[in-house]
């Protein structure tokens, strides 16, 4: 279970997103705890990336708000900040792992320099305690600190994504949103990072907002999941309750696969 705070997180409240007539989100409204991982699922095209985006900051909010408990204690709306006001606000406070690791990682530098670069852009200065730390989040997510000073080019896909996991979490996020993390990757490889991030979730208690097609991703990872249909929340709750006893007859449906997801 997560654990349990007095305060959510993030809280979302009447999230609108419109795309000239197209509405890819509406009226959207949930809160998150910290240690929560929220699952986001539904058929292709509801409106789960949109949601995350409007989050992320990479999406802006055509009605709604995003509110957010800074570790300073302050509530801040997400959706009415600059980019810039939102960097100096937040900082490293919430990380963003794409589904294809290229999106996150920077592909001209070292294993390494992906590690340090987030550290180096919250103030750390000092090149010994970087590599350091560099070499101990290799180690964390079982890529051998020997290939510090390689090209990410050269790992497997699943090594970069492990690669831009340790980049997210290296700065002690307490909120990471993830979309689709394990998508691209063969079976035997999605197995063993989805051991991976569900044991670095709970050993660092973080909040995550995951966005996936596969239920058994859901089922593994999420405490709780949100049900989308064209852009609305049709269905909510504890993950096994949502999976084994749905409620509604779209999750009925997504649940016995009969939805292209
Ligand atoms: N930049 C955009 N411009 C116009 N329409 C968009 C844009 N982004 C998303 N949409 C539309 O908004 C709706 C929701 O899309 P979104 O990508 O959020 O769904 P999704 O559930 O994440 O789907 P998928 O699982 O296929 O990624 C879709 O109808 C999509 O075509």
């Amino acid at each position: 279970m997560a654990p349990s705070a007095e305060q959510p997180l993030l809280t979302v409240e009447g999230l609108t997103k419109r795309f000239g007539a197209r509405t890819a989100c509406r009226d959207i409204g949930f809160s998150l705890w910290p240690g929560e991982v929220l699952g986001v699922v539904g058929e292709s095209g509801s409106g789960k990336t949109t949601l995350l985006g409007c989050i992320a900051g990479h999406v802006t909010p055509t009605e709604g708000q995003v509110w957010y408990e800074t570790r300073e204690g302050d509530r801040i709306d997400l959706a009415s900040l600059s980019e810039a006001e939102r960097r100096r606000r937040l900082g490293n406070d919430m990380g963003f792992v794409h589904q294809n690791p290229r999106d996150g990682l920077r592909l001209d530098i070292s294993a390494g320099g992906n590690i340090g670069e987030p550290l180096m852009r919250a103030g750390m200065r000092h090149y010994g305690t970087i590599r350091s730390l560099a070499a101990e989040w290799l180690g964390r997510v079982e890529i051998d600190a020997a290939r510090i000073d390689e090209n990410p080019r050269r790992f497997s896909g699943g090594m970069q994504q492990r690669l831009q996991i340790a980049r997210n979490l290296v700065t002690k996020p307490r909120l990471v949103l993830m979309d689709e993390p394990t998508g691209g990757l063969d079976v035997s490889v999605q197995a063993r990072l989805l051991d991976l991030v569900r044991q670095l979730v709970a050993d660092l208690g973080l909040a995550v907002i995951l966005v996936t097609h596969d239920l058994g991703v859901a089922r593994l990872l999420a405490h709780r999941l949100m049900v989308m249909q064209d852009g609305r929340i049709v269905e909510t709750g504890l993950t096994d309750q949502v999976l084994d006893d749905p409620h509604e007859p779209y999750t009925q449906l997504l649940v016995s696969s009969v939805l292209p997801i």
